[in-house]
């Protein structure tokens, strides 16, 4: 469904600036209901490939295909209407409009798609109370929490079915109880509407829901781990890589691995 090629994204070099490679000849592809993982060390360019892949950025090189159409000629009018009617974003800072509440926000890609009113509400109230987020629904941003705007970001990522969600630290700001119940509605989405899920994390439990997950380091491919067999065995090998890359402090008791 979507195919990366050769990516590679270099910032600066303007006017005898320094240039920095944070994408570095990247490949890719995933298939309709696949959930894949990206984790690796801050810097390494796991969130300048997700905006690449999401057709935010331009690569400086390669080329993205989606269902037989290559996105980087597409003119920005062009792309932007291809993310609206293919992608659903969850991004760090949320990028909620302040002038809506919590659940008007999620409705946003319905009213672009000229949805019905009352399917877009039912919808959206039905995946608020999944998660929890009952309370906070008709706060406006600016009076909410972090894990509150998240989960709504969450809702509206996935309430048009896309084709594919890209979600960077989906579960950051969220407990252990709001994290799982996030990762399920994503699973719910895959199974309902086959829609394909990449998800950057630094957390080793949710990168454990993935198909299989893709190590970066210098903006280029280290390793990847597959699940095949059973969670634990595949949370167990995640670890593993996590700490050979001098990955950050892990709980293991926390997790019932020691
Ligand atoms: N717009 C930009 N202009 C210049 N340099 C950038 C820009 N965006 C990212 N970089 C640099 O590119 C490199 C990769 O950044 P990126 O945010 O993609 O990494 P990351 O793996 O997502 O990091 P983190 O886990 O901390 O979010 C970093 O060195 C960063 O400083």
């Amino acid at each position: 469904m979507l195919e990366a090629r050769f990516l590679t994204k270099i910032y600066g070099g303007e006017g005898g600036m320094p240039s920095h490679r944070a994408v570095n000849g990247f490949h890719l592809s995933i298939h309709p209901g696949e959930w894949v993982g990206v984790m690796g060390p801050s810097g390494s360019g796991k969130t300048s490939l997700l905006r690449i892949l999401g057709t935010l950025d331009l690569p400086t090189s390669g080329e993205l295909w989606f269902q037989g159409r290559e996105l980087t000629t597409l003119s920005s009018e062009e792309r932007a209407q291809f993310r609206r009617r293919h992608l659903g974003f969850i991004f760090q800072d949320f990028r909620l409009l302040e002038a809506l509440t919590l659940r008007e926000n999620t409705w946003l890609p319905l009213v672009l798609s000229r949805e019905d009113p009352a399917v877009m509400q039912e919808r959206s109230d039905t995946m608020a109370a999944a998660l929890g987020l009952d309370k906070g629904w008709h706060r406006y941003p600016r009076h909410a929490s972090g894990g509150e705007k998240q989960r709504a970001a969450a809702i509206r990522a996935m309430i048009h079915r896309p084709d594919l969600v890209l979600a960077d630290e989906p579960t950051g700001n969220l407990d252990s109880k709001a994290s799982r119940a996030l990762l399920s509605a994503l699973e719910t989405l895959r199974q309902q509407a086959n829609s394909a899920i990449l998800m950057v994390t630094h957390d080793p439990v949710a990168a454990s829901r993935c198909d299989r997950v893709l190590f970066i380091r210098d903006g280029a491919l280290m390793t990847e781990v597959r699940h095949g067999g059973k969670r634990q065995d595949f949370l167990r090998r995640l670890l593993t890589v996590v700490s050979a890359m001098g990955g950050e402090h892990l709980d293991l008791e926390g997790m019932g691995l020691s």
